[in-house]
């Protein structure tokens, strides 16, 4: 029971207004807060009231006994130990409750509008009898409903409450002025940047890009043949890769790399940038006389700034080096034990790739890593390694090579890929390259000043960019009905970009339930499994899911495709097994935060959605960058709401060219499996209704969405200085937020869960000994199999553990475990 007591009064004497104070926080029992000033006649208020829930234990009625001050007004103040006390009792307070009782509502002040579908449970129950649902227009912002309190009460308590800190701000229609005063202030700022002759080294780095879109197809019309490189190069080029023509960079960049020169490259998102160093690299040491063996050390050293794009890297030269059996390509991508990796580069390496952070971590502790006989450095995504912070990691293993081939008086040659210059990335590679030739998508020429270059983006011609204006509550049941809209028409594989890891991770659990679980029956966690049954075996849960999914197809649906999801804090063996089988498999979709956005290479991959706008807008030419490569066809679309319309005039100024799409069209189109459904609004209305259910039959997964609305709310705090302006948190109607992630709580109450600190969360979670949900999507059953046998205590393995120490850190507190 919380009830909030004002007990007020005049105070003719301040010295004793101190020891009071500290008197009654020692009384106070807990749930109330009071005031009084000794001397004057209380008065208490009781503002509002909640009633105790079931499960709420009754207050005794020791816990009313308040220590009031003299009754009488003109009664001077008394000595801490003549203090008069009154009890007030059950009685007295329910007196003052209905004196002064306003409606029943929570303590939260600033309520959210009344959804008929989300919070008038009285209206659904008689809905439901009647088998009717309501038609609600899901489409259209509400009205706000003021039934519980009018303007006047509710300024009111706005003024008595105004101690208390506010997370949230008002909602924009009812903050007309503070927006004014807001866009007033935003202008004055963006003034003052424009005026202002200094720039911090932010705004520096995240300069205003232009875009250019690719004008010339990707392909030239010249052949692998006319390389001057290894005819058993060329073969297997044809062969294995299957690659017949040149693309513009590397018609350009591979003939100069094979000159020896550095090289500086930029160029449009799959336009084959991984082959102009790495066959150049395969082809300089298989000429090496005598052959070189695997015991000579590395002769060849990649540096590329994720895990997956290292494995990727690897793999093209695991390809390009089939002909040479004696070239041996490795990697290093840390995530796997130290130890293996000194066996592995014990045993010798020929070309590395590896990641900065893992590579200085060997420098210093692996005896036989050694770099002495380096003669190719090659630093791919210049820029996002030094957006990661792995600037110092870079420049350490720079200085170290540039001092061997200081020693042993050789030339290293050098070669900088990024895909976007920035001041810091042509300061890195002032200090990497001598006298670099600059290939772009139309040019190579040597370079003098790099200062000179411009700092524009290509897009690949082949993308067709839309967005989705929608209201925000309508994220996910857009999204659900758009992957299956795309699913049935064809589509192969779908990347998905979330904002932070904890959105990914509920978005997985929410999506597989939707998609590929029977679309009426009730969920089952393995914690259900593992609670109901002591027998119970993981193998048996499989194969139940695996039978009842079988029984059930018209019931799911999208029976035959999977869901992956990829984020920075996964283990080793989860980010490279998801990201092996996503590019295996024929029909995906992959949930994933920016970890993804860059280099990487998934075939067939037709459509990017981006639920969130990037934080920087680089990452939305990257994250689109993923599909239309190597001349193919693809589209994106980004889900904005009408408050981040500002976004799409910004990427119109860029020359990106972006068009509105109808978001209803999916859900117009699409059938729920097994249901009918008269019209597009009763389907909303059945899908929210589910996630909401979802949500109340397993607190796991209303835990996790509660992490991820919390996320969502810290990422959209940290947008970059460019975009903050368009992203702006205030104008974020909570209230429908939480809807989007099924929650019904007040959005505040679901923030504390995480602020409380870690009593708090210790005490929302104790019950979770378990927290793994174990969804095995279809046809991935081996592979979880194969986990399964390799970490044998499946509960203490980190299948599905989601901590925050990724490349989109969301800000919140790590869950602890219980002992
Ligand atoms: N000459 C070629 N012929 C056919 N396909 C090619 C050729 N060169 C590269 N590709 C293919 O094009 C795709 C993109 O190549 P790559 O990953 O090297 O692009 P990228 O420019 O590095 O892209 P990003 O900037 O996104 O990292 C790959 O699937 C690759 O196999």
């Amino acid at each position: 029971m919380a009830l909030l007591l004002n007990i007020t009064g005049g105070s003719s004497d301040n010295s004793s207004k101190k020891e009071s104070k500290n008197y009654q926080q020692s009384i106070a029992p807990s749930g109330f807060s009071f005031e009084f000033n000794p001397g004057e006649k209380a008065k208490a208020t009781v503002l509002a009231r909640k009633r105790p829930s079931k499960k709420e234990e009754a207050p005794k009625s020791n816990d009313f006994k308040l220590i009031a001050n003299n009754e009488k007004s003109e009664d001077k103040p008394k000595s801490k130990g003549s203090k008069k006390e009154s009890k007030i009792t059950d009685k007295t307070i329910d007196e003052l409750i209905g004196r002064n009782a306003e409606p029943m509502k929570p303590l939260g002040i600033f309520e959210f509008p009344d959804d008929p579908v989300v919070t008038n449970k009285k209206n659904r129950k008689n809905q439901q009898k009647k088998n009717e649902l309501p038609v609600v227009d899901f489409t259209k912002e509400p009205i706000r409903n003021d039934r519980i309190m009018n303007a006047n009460e509710r300024k009111k308590l706005k003024t008595k409450f105004s101690k208390v800190s506010n997370p949230f701000p008002n909602e924009p229609s009812k903050n007309v002025k503070a927006k004014k005063q807001q866009e007033k202030d935003q202008n004055k700022q963006q003034e003052h940047q424009t005026k202002s002759p200094k720039k911090d080294i932010q705004e520096k780095d995240s300069p205003s890009l232009g875009v250019q879109s690719q004008n010339s197809s990707v392909f030239t019309i010249d052949s692998v043949d006319s390389l001057n490189i290894h005819q058993f190069s060329i073969k297997n080029l044809k062969e294995v890769l299957n690659f017949h023509k040149l693309t513009h960079v590397q018609q350009r960049a591979i003939p100069s790399a094979l000159d020896g020169k550095d090289l500086l490259i930029r160029s449009a998102t799959g336009s084959g940038k991984t082959l102009c160093y790495a066959l150049v690299i395969v082809e300089k040491l298989q000429k090496i006389t005598p052959k070189l063996t695997r015991n000579q050390g590395i002769h060849a050293l990649v540096i590329v700034p994720t895990r997956e794009l290292c494995v990727q890297t690897f793999e093209v030269f695991q390809k390009l080096c089939k002909p040479f059996t004696w070239l041996v390509p490795g990697y290093l991508s840390g995530g796997e034990k130290r130890k293996t990796e000194k066996a592995r580069l014990r045993n010798g390496i020929t070309i590395l790739v590896t990641t900065p952070g893992r590579l200085c971590d060997h420098l210093i502790h692996t005896e036989s890593m050694k770099l002495d006989n380096v003669q190719m450095f090659v630093l791919d995504e210049a820029d996002r390694l030094l957006e990661l912070g792995y600037e110092n990691d870079v420049k350490k293993v720079v200085d170290t090579i540039a001092e061997h081939s200081k020693k042993a008086n050789k030339d290293i040659q050098k070669i900088l890929l990024s895909a976007t210059l920035s001041a810091k990335v042509k300061e890195l590679a002032g200090l990497t390259l001598e006298s670099p030739i600059y290939v772009d998508n139309e040019n190579s020429n040597t370079i003098n000043n790099l200062m000179e270059i411009d700092e524009n983006i290509t897009i690949p011609s082949g993308i067709k960019q839309k967005y989705f204006m929608l209201p925000p509550r309508m994220r996910f049941i857009v999204l659900c009905s758009l992957l299956v809209q795309k699913m049935s028409h064809g589509s192969r594989k779908i990347l998905i970009f979330f904002p932070t890891q904890h959105v990914v991770d509920y978005h997985y659990d929410a999506l597989v339930e939707f998609l590929t679980q029977s679309f009426t029956k009730k969920p089952k966690t393995a914690k259900s499994y593992l609670n109901n049954d002591d027998d119970a075996d993981i193998d048996d849960m499989l194969e139940e899911q695996e039978e009842s999914d079988d029984e059930d197809d018209g019931n799911i649906w999208l029976p035959n495709v999977t869901i992956f999801k990829l984020f920075g804090s996964m283990t080793q063996i989860e980010r490279v097994s998801v990201f092996r089988e996503f590019k295996a498999s024929k029909t995906g979709i992959l949930l994933c935060t920016d970890v993804a956005a860059r280099g990487l290479d998934v075939p067939q991959l037709d459509l990017v959605i981006q639920y969130s706008a990037p934080q920087e807008f680089c990452n939305y030419v990257h994250r689109i960058g993923r599909t239309a490569r190597a001349g193919n066809k693809g589209s994106a679309i980004i889900f904005l709401t009408s408050n981040e319309d500002k976004f799409i005039d910004f990427l119109r100024e860029k020359n990106i060219d972006i068009t509105e799409d109808d978001y209803t069209k999916s859900l117009k189109e699409v059938q729920l499996p097994n249901m009918k459904t008269r019209n597009f609004e009763e389907k909303i209305i059945t899908l929210q209704r589910k996630l909401e259910d979802l949500l109340s039959e397993d607190e796991e997964l209303r835990i996790k969405a509660s992490r991820a609305f919390t996320s969502w709310i810290c990422y959209y705090k940290t947008f970059s200085k460019e975009l903050r302006h368009m992203f702006n948190l205030h104008e974020i109607h909570m209230g429908h937020l939480a809807n989007n992630f099924g929650l019904r709580d007040a959005p505040k109450s679901i923030v504390r869960q995480f602020a409380k600190g870690e009593e708090g969360r210790k005490e929302k979670n104790k019950n979770f000994d378990f927290t793994h949900r174990v969804h095995v999507p279809r046809g991935d059953q081996r592979s979880f199999q194969r986990l399964k046998r390799k970490h044998a205590d499946f509960s203490k393995t980190n299948f599905g553990k989601t901590s925050n120490i990724s490349e989109f850190d969301s800000g919140l507190p790590e869950l602890k475990k219980k002992k």
